[in-house]
């Protein structure tokens, strides 16, 4: 059974008892505190569970002349009904030890009395009754709805009380509370149904009478009361009621209400003449009024009255997360089929939604037609060129409920023409699959033969604005249409620009136009290899991002020079002394990292760059092991020295080279196939895989490693993406 069944049920139980329970929870928590004020009242004796009835028979009668019958009430306080020495009617509660008159019982105070009748018929006799039933059983099965809710999100009954992520504030008391009351509110909403139950005689509640044999009634021989032995095992805690008999005939007997039989007692010889066991439909009557009235004990009447206020709680906090989510609906200004921009959103409570919407409406401001659905309704889109995903990631790295049949429909429907794709993952690092369903995204796409990878795949941690600033820029890049964090997303300082000094620059390109170009920053410490320098040409809006390799206080660029290209032949003209005002992104998803036994990096051509600054960086000498394919060995060269003495320093354990146009005329991705058994055994033991170079190149080696991991070790390439085994930074 999937989230959503559970979900859609535990919504609609809700709407369509909100009003009736918001009624029934406000007047429970009033009503709670009516046992509470009455057991405040000075009627209980001090020793009163100890005291039998044989102890406190004889007293009472002693003390009053007549007496008609004795109850004890579920605050414990013992009344009589009689007459008293002058022969006037008396009702009044007693101390069951020495008899003494304690006090005269009140009645329900009117506004109790008032609460009371609306809380069980809402005035409305049997028919509120009926409706108030109705609630109570919606309440059973709201509740039931909602632990299967929380096991799932919780991934199983095991960690049902783990540590709950904190989503938003609606979400995370609305978990956190209702696991708290679990049990409470599943008893009043359980004793609630079965009081209605038994009360419409659904459940049948009939005590069954003494059946007497009024031959078989001795006279003889005369016990005192205190002598009788049924009084003597008998507790006043386990008395409802003692009715006295109506005359010293012999015929006439003690009847014994107890809390679980029924007792016929001989008023001279103290035999039993008879003894029925109630019903256990009976006893789950007294004892679901117990537990729902909380008139046994007012500390459950605390609780309940807590539970009660958390009913309240639960459906202002549902309300919100459901209007939450609504909110997010998506009302489209063109249609799928005339779209030239297609953005498809997974989400399970909006907020993915909201990045999403924010995309959408930039595009369109541009005069762009673009089309926003969920991964659900994904189709063929004729005129689409260019395809967003946008996705969470929900239960066990799952999909989010709207994108459950996203494979499936990219199966069914292949676009007719190329289109240029970008996932952009959206996650916690909290779970353990961090984005796990956006890599399977990423991995469905890149299968498909009209799919053209258009930005490496981007994650999202917490709804970070930054993640999703470094998102829309290599994407803005790659298409030329700004796309910006807006200050409502971001809601963090606006970007800080810093001068950079050019200390070196090799200028003479390569045959294959490369070239390395060092510059300083006054600001060393915050910057590390793999985080990005953008930088602005123009001066104006456009940015190009580039890979940082840190060596001492330069940031290192390798850049292949494109002709005519904005920020190559930028790059290219400037000369050392000169400066430059740019900006230094932190990439935190592909730093070195700092805990894995093995690095595999795998690169080819400029991709180099961030492994360069990371190999010098490498002062624990971690095992590292390098991969990187160039067109011929010239474009290898203005590295291999320094590489070569790093082996040396054991900050490189091992160099493979591969040429694409000399030689064997490999890729990096044939010597990756070639160590096949050494990268599945790195990815077994922890260590990491980090990708940097072409998309071209990633699709070749994410091909591959689906294919190593899935045969070797049994899961999914999209497992270790999602548990940060592999890095990738490609462009
Ligand atoms: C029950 C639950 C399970 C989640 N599981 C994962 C997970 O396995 N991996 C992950 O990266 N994020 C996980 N998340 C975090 C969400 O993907 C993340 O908060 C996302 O931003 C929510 O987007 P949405 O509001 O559009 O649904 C989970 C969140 C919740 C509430």
């Amino acid at each position: 059974m999937t989230i959503s069944v559970w979900r859609y049920s535990h919504l609609a139980l809700a709407v369509s008892s909100f009003l009736l329970l918001t009624l029934a929870a406000v007047t429970g928590i009033i009503l709670a505190f009516e046992p509470v004020s009455q057991k405040l009242q000075p009627y209980r004796a001090d020793n009163f569970s100890q005291l039998t009835l044989a102890q406190t028979l004889p007293v009472l009668k002693g003390n009053y002349s007549e007496i008609s019958e004795l109850t004890v009430d579920a605050n414990q306080f013992v009344q009589i009904k009689g007459s008293d020495a002058d022969g006037k009617n008396l009702t009044a509660y007693v101390d069951p030890q020495t008899g003494k008159n304690l006090g005269t019982p009140t009645r329900q105070s009117e506004f109790f009395e008032w609460v009371t009748a609306l809380h069980r018929s809402l005035f409305l006799h049997e028919t509120g009754r009926f409706f108030i039933g109705l609630t109570a059983f919606l309440l059973l099965l709201i509740t039931v709805s909602g632990t299967m809710l929380i096991i799932q999100r919780q991934r199983g009954v095991k960690r049902f009380f783990t540590r709950i992520v904190r989503d938003n504030f609606a979400q995370y008391y609305h978990v956190v509370l209702g696991r708290l009351s679990l049990i409470p509110i599943f008893i009043i909403a359980l004793s609630g149904t079965y009081l209605s139950l038994a009360r419409f005689d659904l459940i049948a509640t009939e005590k069954v009478a003494p059946k007497i044999d009024f031959d078989a009634i001795q006279s003889k021989p005369e016990r005192a009361l205190a002598d009788f032995n049924v009084f003597k095992d008998i507790k006043l805690s386990e008395v409802q009621s003692v009715e006295f008999p109506f005359s010293e005939d012999p015929e006439d007997y003690y009847t014994l209400k107890l809390k679980d039989r029924e007792l016929a007692v001989n008023q001279i010889t103290g035999d039993i003449l008879s003894e029925v066991p109630y019903p256990t439909t009976v006893l789950l009557a007294n004892l679901s009024l117990d537990l729902h009235t909380g008139r046994a004990s007012a500390l459950w009447a605390i609780i309940l009255a807590v539970a009660s206020g958390n009913i309240l709680f639960f459906i202002y906090s549902g309300f919100a997360i459901t209007w939450k989510r609504r909110a997010n609906r998506v009302k489209n200004k063109y249609s799928a089929d005339e779209s030239r921009f297609v953005i498809l959103v997974g989400s399970e409570n909006g907020s993915t939604f909201r990045f999403a919407q924010h995309v959408h409406q930039q595009l369109l401001k541009q005069g762009e037609k673009s089309f926003l659905t969920e991964f659900n309704n994904y189709s063929v889109f004729p005129k689409a060129e260019y395809l967003i995903a946008l996705t969470a990631t929900y239960g066990l790295g799952e999909a989010p409920t709207n994108a459950r049949r996203f494979a499936a429909m990219v199966e069914k429907h292949q676009q007719p023409q190329p289109v240029r794709y970008s996932v952009l993952g959206f996650g916690s690092h909290a779970y353990p699959d961090f984005c796990k369903f956006a890599f399977e995204v990423n991995q469905v796409l890149s299968q498909q033969k009209w799919a053209v990878p258009l930005v490496d795949i981007h994650t999202v941690n917490d709804r970070s604005p930054d993640d999703f600033g470094l998102w829309a820029e290599a994407w803005s890049q790659q298409t030329d249409i700004p796309i910006t964090a807006s200050s409502e997303l971001l809601k963090a300082p606006t970007p800080t620009f810093e001068s950079l000094t050019v200390t070196s620059n090799t200028r003479t390109p390569q045959p294959d136009g490369t070239f390395l170009i060092r510059l300083r920053t006054k600001r060393r410490h915050s910057v590390t290899s793999g985080d990005l320098l953008a930088i602005y040409p123009a001066n104006d809006h456009r940015e190009r991002l580039y890979s940082i390799g840190l060596f001492d206080k330069d940031l290192q660029l390798s850049v292949r020079l494109h002709p005519g290209g904005l920020g190559s032949s930028f790059l290219h003209e400037l000369t050392p002394g000169q400066t430059i005002r740019a900006r230094i992104i932190r990439n935190d998803h592909f730093h070195f990292p700092k805990k894995a036994p093995v690095v595999v990096m795998i690169a080819n051509g400029t991709g180099i760059a961030p492994f360069l600054g990371m190999i010098s960086q490498n002062k624990q000498q971690v095992a590292c092991h390098l991969y990187c394919g160039f067109r011929q060995s010239s474009s290898f060269n203005m590295y291999r020295n320094f590489l070569e003495e790093s082996q040396a320093t054991q900050k490189l354990t091992q160099l493979h080279v591969a040429y694409s146009r000399e030689g064997d005329k490999q890729y990096v991705s044939n010597l990756i196939a070639r160590d096949s058994d050494f990268i599945a055994n790195t990815l077994a033991t922890q260590g990491v895989l980090m990708l940097c170079g072409s998309l071209s190149m990633q699709k070749d080696v994410l091909d591959l490693l689906e294919t190593i991991c899935q045969t070797k070790l049994n899961k999914s390439v999209s497992f270790f993406q999602s548990h940060g085994q592999i890095l990738m930074d490609c462009y």
